[in-house]
């Protein structure tokens, strides 16, 4: 991005809707001793928005935001707002119970966060009515929008997503599940009971991979953990997705997402560590991701470097 782009403090909802580039999940550096390093995350988040991302969703799931102590989350959200300067908003992760997403909440607004991604409660599965409570909770405490996050325990019927949608703050639900007939019935419920502008994230892992299928649903936006560590070809995905450009849509998905995707099914956790590597990779030391999640073998991450390589060779062919 152009340093002397304008800065704009139009409401979160509005500068998503049509993104001009992809989402951008930083991951987040550790120095060799583990400890959190801002330096090295700064310079991440800067390149990715240098390189044309159009949000900076920090400390969010590829950002390790379980491995984050509160103050280093605080400290990470306060980094990429300093980064980004108004240029793109940034949200920032919010999770566990509903008494610390509250408290991170605050900490993300008081760094100055432009909006929240709500992680799925700690621990426990529990009932519509409960999930609803929490959300409702999370977003009257903060003046901060509320994107909620469906995955792992928290999966909404479409009568939930309803009143989600109906609650002052929450503009929309990014989905990790990956259930198409459930989201098209959410969609359609929502698009039914309470018309607006309520947003719908493709948020699987590697949300590029299921981005056609998403789209006809009418989820147009999507996260990108790939954009950490290959913009360009994350860029140029979302270039000819939005231009309509099939060709080129199926020659990344053939010969770049779709071996990238068999090789992150090959570990517990790949679709953090394999982007982390993928940033080593290519020239970023942001260190290691933080257990419970563990590193790719070294074999996984030569084939990495083989999959990224074959896609920068994609780009090449194109012009
Ligand atoms: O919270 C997160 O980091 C995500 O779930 C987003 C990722 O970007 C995911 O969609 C991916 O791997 O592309």
């Amino acid at each position: 991005m152009d340093p002397g782009e304008p800065v704009t403090s139009a409401p979160l909802a509005d500068r998503l809707r049509v993104p001009s580039g992809p989402l951008f999940f930083p991951v987040t550096a550790y120095g060799p001793d583990g400890s959190l390093d801002l330096d090295t995350y700064r310079a991440h988040v800067r390149r990715g928005v240098e390189a044309g991302a159009a949000a900076v969703f920090a400390a969010c799931g590829t950002g390790e935001f379980h491995a984050l102590a509160p103050e280093e989350f605080e400290a990470c959200v306060r980094a990429a707002v300093a980064e980004t300067a108004g240029r793109v908003p940034v949200v920032a992760g919010a999770g566990y119970g509903t008494a610390l997403a509250v408290r991170y909440a605050r900490l993300a607004e008081s760094a100055g966060a432009d909006g929240l991604l709500a992680m799925p409660p700690y621990l426990v599965v529990a009932a519509q009515e409960g999930l609803l409570r929490h959300y409702r909770e999370v977003a009257a405490a903060t003046a901060l929008p509320v994107i909620v996050y469906q995955r792992d325990n928290a999966v909404f019927t479409p009568e939930t997503v309803v009143e989600l949608a109906r609650t002052e703050g929450i503009i929309g639900l990014k989905d990790g599940l990956g259930d198409l007939d459930l989201m098209q019935r959410t969609v359609s419920a929502v698009r039914t009971e309470v018309p607006g502008d309520f947003l719908y994230f493709n948020g699987l892992p590697t949300a590029e991979q299921t981005q056609l299928a998403y789209r006809a649903l009418g989820v147009t936006l999507y996260s990108s953990a790939v954009f950490c560590f290959a913009p360009e070809i994350a860029l140029a995905f979302h270039r000819a997705l939005t231009t309509g450009d099939d060709t080129t849509v199926h020659r990344l998905l053939d010969g770049f997402y779709r071996p990238f995707v068999e090789l992150r099914a090959q570990g517990r956790g790949y679709a953090v560590s394999l982007v982390k590597a993928g940033v080593r990779l290519r020239g970023l030391d942001v260190g290691e991701v933080r257990p419970p999640l563990h590193e790719p073998s070294e074999d996984h991450v030569k084939q990495l470097a083989q999959v990224i390589e074959r896609g920068y060779a994609l780009l090449e062919e194109d012009k």
